[in-house]
């Protein structure tokens, strides 16, 4: 499966979740199951999206003290998931406990990606939470921790893409944000379009809304695909 295209799954419900999955084929996207589908689901989702043959982003952004997000990670592991992430603000501890605990781990393991400064903040809202630092100033720092701890790599926004992969090359970029051109924004800040964001180095873009709510999702991730 060498597509980029991750179709991020944002519904309230189980059907509704494998309506969507029913219009993608896996052979041009893996799908992502986010906080709202899994907890309304559970794990009996991530089965079901595994029995269509979709790989799947388990995007969940786990964030805590670093023994209970290593047994998180491990958790989603033991799902047979694809990918899973973790804060990168949870600190260098935490990361490499989620580290080591997929060393430990049997079989076959998730990547396991950093969350930087999330694609739907600005400068303002850093401030507002007390940084008062460019987003990419802050995505660089957190980058440096996530690659001391061994992680796979990063979420970020394209538009840090070029500086990340300068400043860590083997490090998988994955890009919410993702509009094609004309799309809505929605809540994101940061976005770029899908080439726009392969150029800069993105490894896996992930798109919610511009395909699920297109009248042919599966024709709107061709037609990313295309454009690529
Ligand atoms: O920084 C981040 C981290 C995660 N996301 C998630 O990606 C999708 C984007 O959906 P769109 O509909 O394409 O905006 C969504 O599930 C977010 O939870 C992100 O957007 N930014």
């Amino acid at each position: 499966m060498n597509s980029p295209v991750v179709v991020a799954l944002d519904f309230p419900g189980f059907e509704q979740a494998m309506a969507m999955a029913r219009q993608l084929n896996p052979q041009d996207c893996r799908v992502k199951v986010g906080k709202e589908l899994f907890t309304r689901c559970g794990p009996q989702v991530v089965d079901a999206l595994h029995q269509l043959g979709f790989e799947v982003f388990l995007d969940l952004k786990f964030h805590d003290i670093p023994n209970t997000t290593a047994m998180a990670v491990k958790a989603a592991a033991e799902m047979g998931v694809w990918m899973v992430n973790v804060h990168c603000s949870g600190g260098l501890k935490m990361m490499a406990a989620c580290r080591e605990v997929l060393e430990q781990h049997q079989g076959s393991k998730p990547l396991l990606i950093g969350v930087t400064v999330l694609t739907s903040m600005e400068r303002e809202d850093l401030a507002g939470i007390g940084l008062d630092v460019a987003p990419q100033e802050q995505v660089l720092r957190l980058a440096g921790l996530a690659e001391q701890a061994g992680l796979d790599g990063l979420v970020c926004s394209a538009q840090e893409a070029q500086a990340l992969k300068q400043q860590w090359p083997a490090g998988q970029l994955v890009t919410p944000g993702i509009r094609p051109a004309g799309s809505a924004s929605d809540d994101q800040k940061r976005i770029l379009t899908p080439a726009r964001a392969m150029q800069a180095g993105s490894d896996y873009l992930v798109i919610g809304r511009p395909v699920t709510r297109a009248d042919n999702p599966g024709q709107a991730v061709a037609a990313i695909l295309a454009s690529l």
